[in-house]
């Protein structure tokens, strides 16, 4: 395997002395696609807190990238800069304006604000913009309202504007929550492809989607790992079984 992009070493996180992340150790690897399952309150929520500095562990390291960066001590926005984009549950995305304008947007992230103030439309940002629509599924709606979209679409459109920050790691959070079947096959071929280029962290509950996303599974349960493998593996699993399958 590749070498480690992502580390995180024995970190633990206490709430009011409750225990959600319990020496947590793994690592996701330079462009895999990873899913992450486990019941509620496993702590994967947190875990994807701590990874992008929104919450700092009360012990243990998360280490970035060749050079070993630690990412502890440093904000949400230094993270994200170092090429970690996250996907929340809920789709937010600028609804009043265009599908071309939402991507714009996140491609100007990246710019000074006083070229973002002279901005005009150029050939470069069209043809990036029309990459990327074409990976999310999007080619055909780039003039299309934001808020005309349908959920799945929505969904689609925010991974593009992460994609169009160039993450070298996007944690995608409960994707296929409120989809239609087929918005859910289409989600997991966007992920799949999208995986091909730069790491994927998957969290999701649903397993037939987790299924076809056919990736390598890390299994939390109080805020530890409690399995890791394929997913037949892990569903073999006598201790996966009792605490998240048998239930
Ligand atoms: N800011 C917080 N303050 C207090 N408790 C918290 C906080 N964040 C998380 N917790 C608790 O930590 C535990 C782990 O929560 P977390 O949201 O990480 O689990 P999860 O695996 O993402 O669950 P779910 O599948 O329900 O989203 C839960 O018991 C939760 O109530």
């Amino acid at each position: 395997m590749n070498e480690a992009l992502l580390e995180v070493n024995n970190i633990s996180v206490s709430f009011d002395g409750f225990k959600a992340i319990n020496k947590l150790s793994f690592s996701i690897f330079e462009g895999e696609l990873r899913a992450v399952i486990g019941p509620n309150g496993a702590g994967k929520t947190t875990f994807m807190d701590i990874v992008t500095g929104k919450t700092r562990p009360d012990a243990g390291e998360v280490i970035w990238g060749e050079k070993n960066f630690s990412l502890l001590n440093r904000s949400e926005s230094q993270i994200a800069q170092l090429g970690i984009g996250r996907k929340f549950q809920k789709p937010t995305v600028f609804e009043e304006q265009s599908v071309y304008d939402n991507l714009l947007l996140a491609l100007e992230n990246d710019r000074q604000p006083l070229s973002v103030l002279f901005y005009r439309r150029n050939q470069s940002d069209d043809a990036k913009i029309e990459e990327i629509a074409a990976e999310i599924g999007l080619a055909d709606r780039l003039e299309r309202r934001a808020g005309d979209l349908s959920h799945g679409q929505k969904q689609w459109l925010e991974i593009g504007m992460l994609l169009a920050q160039e993450p070298r790691l996007l944690l995608v959070d409960e994707p296929a929550a409120g989809m239609t079947l087929e918005e859910r096959d289409k989600t997991v071929a966007l992920l799949r492809r999208a995986a091909k280029t730069r790491a994927v962290v998957v969290v999701e509950h649903d397993m037939d989607f987790v299924r076809k996303l056919d990736c390598r599974v890390t299994v939390l349960h109080e805020g530890s790992v409690l399995a890791e493998g394929s997913l037949d593996h892990v569903t073999e699993n006598q201790d996966v079984i009792d605490v998240y399958l048998g239930r």
